[in-house]
C-alpha cells in the first residue's frame, strides 16, 4: 500500500508520520513552499522522492499543509494539488488527516477539502473518525471526546482560532459539506470489518472508535471497501492502515535503528505558540530563560520585534535553551485586534525570531508548539522535507529538516500533546 496522506496542519502531519513510522512504515513528509498569489502551493515537483522505498514497497508520504483555518477556497485548491502530486507518485490510497479534535469552523476546512478529495479521486466518499485513542481522543455514538469529556466540555472550546462549542462530529462535519453524513455506531464494529464495509455509502462516513483494536477493523473495512474511498481522521486510523500494511507485506521498517543525522548543538529555542492547555502547563513547567510576545505590544510598538531580537543575540549561551511563548491573555488581544490579526501577529513574530535565530546567530535546533505556529515557523525556514525520528512523546517526533544551507533539528509539538516536563526534557533525546 502507497499512503498518500494530505495533513491540514505540519503539527498534525508529525503526529501522523510519528506514529505511522513506530508502526513500521517508511515515511515521508513534505511541506510545499507557500502559494503564490492565485496559485495552489507548487508542491515538490521531484515525485521520485515522495515515497520512501521501491516502487513495490509499502510506504507513506504526508503533505504537511497550513490550510486549518485559511480560506476555504485556499484549503481546497492547496488540497487538491498536495492529492494529486500523491496520485501522481503512486498513491494507493488517499488519507485525509485532520485534527483529533476536528479543530474546524461550520464554513470548513474539514468538509470542503472531503469533497475535494473525494471528486479528484474518483471515490463514493470518505471513510474515518478522528478517534485517536492514544491521544486520548474516543468516539462513541458520533460523539467525540477528548481526554475522557465530551469535545465542547474540553479546553478546545476556547481555542483561539477554532472554538469547539459541539461534540457530536456527525453534526459538525455535516454543517460543512452538502454530501451525505453518517455515522456506524461501535456496536457495529464489534461485529467487524464486514460489517463495517456494507455500511459504507456515499458521502461521509465516521464510524465510532474507542480503541486500536476498533481502528483496525476501521482499517480492514476501508482496505476492503467494494468501491474505491478516501481514509479520513486523525492520526489513529492512519496509523491502523500503517499497521494492516506492514502486517501484509511482512516489511518493518524499525524507527528506533534508523537515526537521525546529528545535529551538533549550537543553539536551543522553543517557540510557544499554542494557546493549549498542555502547552501552558509545559510553558509553565519551564525553568529556563523566557520571554512573553503579546500581540497587542507588536500591534503597536513597532521595536517589540527588535528587542526580543536583541535578548536573544545577548544570550551568553545559546545552548541553553531559551522560550519565547505568547501571551496567555487571549480574549482582550482578540477584542482589540480580531481574532486573524492577533494570531497573525504572534505567528508571524515567532517566524521571524526563528530564522533570525538559525541564520543570523547560528541555532540548530527549535521545538515549536502549535500547528498554525509551526506551519508559520517552517514556512519561513524554507523548509520543505523533514527526517522524522523517534516520538518524545506519542504523535511528537523530532525531525531533521535544512533551512537554506543549514541542516537543523526540528521537534514541530501539537498543542494539546506532551507532558508538562516535555519542554526540558525533549532535548535529552534530540538528534
Ligand atoms: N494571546 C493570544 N492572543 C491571540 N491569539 C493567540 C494568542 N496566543 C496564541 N494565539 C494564536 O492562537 C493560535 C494557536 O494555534 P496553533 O499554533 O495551531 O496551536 P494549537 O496547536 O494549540 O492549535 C495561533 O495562531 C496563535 O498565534
Ligand atoms: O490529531 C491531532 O490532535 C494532531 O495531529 C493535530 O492535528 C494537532 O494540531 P494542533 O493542535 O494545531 O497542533
Amino acid at each position: 500500500m502507497r499512503l498518500g496522506a494530505i495533513a491540514d496542519d505540519v503539527t498534525g502531519a508529525c503526529d501522523l508520520a510519528g506514529r505511522v513510522a513506530e508502526a513500521g512504515l517508511p515515511t515521508t513528509v513534505l511541506l510545499p513552499a507557500p502559494p503564490a498569489p492565485g496559485h495552489p502551493s507548487p508542491t515538490t515537483e521531484h515525485h521520485e522522492d515522495v515515497f520512501a522505498g521501491g516502487d513495490d514497497a509499502s510506504a507513506c508520504a504526508v503533505v504537511a499543509l497550513k490550510v486549518r483555518t485559511a480560506p476555504v477556497g485556499q484549503a481546497v485548491d492547496e488540497a487538491t494539488a498536495a492529492a494529486q502530486l500523491l496520485l501522481d507518485a503512486g498513491a494507493s490510497l488517499l488519507y485525509q488527516k485532520y485534527c483529533s479534535t476536528f479543530d474546524s469552523t461550520p464554513a470548513g476546512n474539514i468538509g470542503p477539502i472531503a469533497d475535494a478529495l473525494v471528486a479528484l479521486a474518483g471515490a463514493d466518499g470518505t471513510v474515518g473518525t478522528p478517534a485517536t485513542p492514544g491521544a486520548r481522543r474516543t468516539q462513541y455514538e458520533g460523539i467525540l471526546f477528548a481526554d475522557g469529556v465530551p469535545l465542547a466540555e474540553s479546553p478546545m472550546r476556547d481555542h483561539p482560532l477554532t472554538p469547539m462549542r459541539d461534540s457530536s462530529v456527525v453534526r459538525l462535519l455535516a454543517a460543512q459539506t452538502a454530501a451525505p453524513v453518517s455515522l456506524v455506531p461501535w456496536e457495529a464494529v464489534q461485529r467487524g470489518a464486514a460489517e463495517v464495509a456494507s455500511a459504507i455509502g456515499a458521502g461521509h462516513t465516521l464510524v465510532d472508535a474507542l480503541t486500536e483494536g476498533d481502528l483496525d477493523v476501521i482499517a480492514a473495512a476501508i482496505l476492503s471497501a467494494p468501491r474505491p474511498v478516501v481514509a479520513a481522521g486523525g492520526a489513529g486510523v492512519g496509523t491502523a492502515l500503517a499497521r494492516a500494511a506492514v502486517a501484509a507485506s511482512g516489511q518493518r521498517v524499525d524507527i528506533s535503528r534508523s537515526q537521525l543525522p546529528e545535529v551538533p548543538v549550537t543553539g536551543r529555542l522553543l517557540l510557544a505558540g499554542s494557546a493549549s492547555a498542555a502547552t501552558r502547563a509545559q510553558t509553565a513547567a519551564f525553568a529556563g530563560e523566557r520571554h512573553t510576545l503579546d500581540p497587542l505590544a507588536l500591534a503597536t510598538d513597532d521595536r517589540a520585534l527588535d528587542r526580543l531580537r536583541d535578548a536573544l543575540a545577548a544570550r551568553a549561551d545559546h545552548r541553553e535553551p531559551v522560550l519565547i511563548g505568547s501571551a496567555p491573555e487571549v480574549a482582550r488581544a482578540q477584542a482589540e485586534l480580531g481574532a486573524e490579526r492577533a494570531a497573525a501577529l504572534i505567528e508571524g513574530a515567532l517566524a521571524e525570531l526563528a530564522a533570525f535565530a538559525v541564520h543570523e546567530l547560528g541555532y540548530s535546533h527549535l521545538l515549536v508548539a502549535g500547528g498554525e505556529t509551526s506551519g508559520a515557523v517552517t514556512a519561513r525556514l524554507g523548509v520543505q522535507r523533514l527526517l522524522v525520528g523517534q516520538q518524545v512523546a506519542p504523535g511528537v517526533p523530532w525531525a531533521v529538516a535544512r533551512s537554506g544551507e543549514r541542516e537543523i533539528a526540528l521537534l514541530l509539538k501539537s498543542g494539546n500533546f506532551g507532558g508538562p516536563g516535555l519542554f526540558t526534557d525533549a532535548w535529552e533525546v534530540a538528534p
